[in-house]
């Protein structure tokens, strides 16, 4: 970076909000946090309230930005995807809580979509997570709405969209091509909201977002109390792919948070996957798409949760690593993690999680290496689809993530992957892509058609022989058609 400014990165997740500040060598400076409630008002059902994410934005943002000690060139935006928000025009205000992407409501009307068309014009699949059902959902049960929709009086936007008006004053209602093509709405060989589409969920075409590049000129905020620049948009999972610096083809992040997700990049066409993985849009700059393949797994660090809160076996996420290493080697306990459903490549809403192959010898410890364990075989999961897909070895996987700071994990995924795993010394990647982006569209970095400059390895897990790798993802294999609905 030339000049000495200093970036704003907002990465809006599912549990937290965090804004952290970056100086002019993309290195972290200053972070602030605030945990995000959910809510659950049905089985299945997932919501956020949408004031609240703003009003927690606003607050991490202003702490962040007083470590600023020279001007901001820019904020970027960064969120999690499909989350769907409806709100009035005039006012701002959402009619109804936001539908967050794990909400499985829409089941039902899903299943009646036509796959085919949907798949052909979206790379996606008509599955619950995406946003168009929850758009159609809200269109139809919040009283009044499809007429004021239809009558102009109010916009949809997923959570970057609607952060975006708040703080512009309504002035901007826009969004960016990665957060658009997870709606089920917008056509990626176009690049436009398709028509067909729209008549098929019934979604009046004037409550969209216009849809710009990942770094524009998104508009001004004074809600840190001078003007401020917003520059930079996307998804989180892409802005993770360009804050890893997988710029060029057959480069592969995975991130390990809640759930986990995979993208391998591959060019500037899409790869249609006939292996049930998601063709997805990896970044828009200057006008040009470049596509990814994305698997998807819905529960990762989720699960270490569930041992810590649920079974109440260890007290801290990191001992379920130590008790891990300590597991007796004869035990092939699997834990397969169909909380709520399974995700890339099986893509099966009515699987439930199951513990297999316990005997009286199995204890904590064999339950904990199954739960770490099983990131790295649903992993391997993803990994053969994409090798199908590509018809190409993926031999290097970036990884981040809260989970990725388990090195007993990190090697395992090696092990059974057979691929290398690279962990980079910044793994906060999602909110570095969206500072990158913001840096970008300011001049001070260059594009991806250069060497990245903020990509360093902090540690490389290499692949072991004689693991059983192949058996031991063989016997998971069995375990998950055992759980299978
Ligand atoms: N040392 C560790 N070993 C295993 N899992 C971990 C470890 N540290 C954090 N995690 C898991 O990582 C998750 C948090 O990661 P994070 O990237 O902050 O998630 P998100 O962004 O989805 O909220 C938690 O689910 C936690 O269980
Ligand atoms: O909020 P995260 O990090 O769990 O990411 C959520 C994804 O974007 C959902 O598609």
């Amino acid at each position: 970076m030339t000049g000495r400014n200093m970036l704003l990165a907002l990465d809006q997740g599912t549990t937290s909000t965090r804004a952290i500040l970056f100086d002019a060598g993309l290195a972290p400076v200053a972070v602030a946090q605030r945990e995000l409630p959910q809510h659950f008002p049905s089985p299945g059902w997932v919501e956020h309230d949408a004031e609240q994410i703003l009003a927690h934005a606003l607050e991490v943002m202003r702490q962040a930005a007083a470590a600023a000690q020279r001007p901001i060139a820019g904020i970027g935006i960064t969120n999690q995807r499909e989350t769907t928000v409806l709100w009035r025009r005039d006012t701002g205000q959402p009619v109804h809580r936001a539908i967050v992407w794990q909400d499985r409501r829409t089941a039902d009307f899903c299943a009646r979509l036509p796959a085919g068309m949907v798949t052909e014009r979206t790379g996606l699949l008509p599955d619950p997570y995406f946003s168009a059902g929850k758009l159609a959902w809200l269109l139809d049960n919040v009283p009044g709405a499809r007429a004021d929709a239809e009558a102009g009086r109010l916009c949809f936007g997923t959570i970057d969209s609607f952060l975006l008006f708040r703080l512009t004053e309504g002035r901007v209602h826009a969004t960016d091509a990665t957060n658009a093509c997870r709606t089920l709405l917008w056509n990626i060989h176009t690049g436009e909201w398709d028509e067909e589409l729209l008549r098929l969920f019934a979604i009046p075409r004037t409550i969209l977002p216009e849809v710009r590049d990942c770094a524009a000129e998104f508009g001004e905020t004074t809600a840190l109390g001078r003007p401020l620049p917003i520059r930079g948009m996307a998804g989180d999972q892409h802005a993770a792919t360009l804050g890893q610096a997988c710029f060029a083809p057959g480069m592969m992040k995975s991130t390990y948070g809640t759930g986990c997700f995979a993208l391998l990049v591959t060019g500037d066409q899409p790869v249609m996957s006939r292996h049930r993985l998601l063709t997805t849009l990896a970044w828009q700059l200057g006008g040009k798409r470049a596509y990814a393949l994305e698997g998807a797994i819905f529960n990762a660090g989720s699960t270490v949760q569930w041992l810590r809160d649920g079974l109440g076996i260890i007290a801290s996420a990191a001992e379920a690593t130590e008790l891990a290493a300590q597991a007796d080697p004869a035990q092939q306990v699997h834990l397969v993690p169909a909380f709520t459903g399974l995700g890339a490549p099986w893509w099966d809403a009515g699987a439930r999680a199951a513990i297999l192959g316990l005997t009286r010898g199995a204890g904590r410890a064999e339950i904990c290496r199954a739960a770490l364990e099983a990131v790295a075989f649903q992993t391997e999961d993803l990994l053969a689809a994409m090798r199908a897909d590509t018809g190409g070895p993926i031999t290097t996987i970036r990884v981040d993530g809260g989970m990725a700071n388990s090195d007993w994990t990190m090697q395992q995924l090696a092990d059974i992957t057979g691929a290398i795993v690279d962990r980079p010394t910044v793994t906060e990647t999602t909110a570095l892509g969206a500072a990158w982006l913001a840096g970008l569209q300011a001049g001070l970095l260059p594009g991806p058609e250069e060497a990245p400059t903020h990509w360093r390895l902090e540690r490389r897990f290499t692949p072991r022989s004689g693991t059983d790798a192949a058996a031991r993802h063989a016997a998971w294999l069995d375990a998950v058609r055992r759980v299978r609905s």
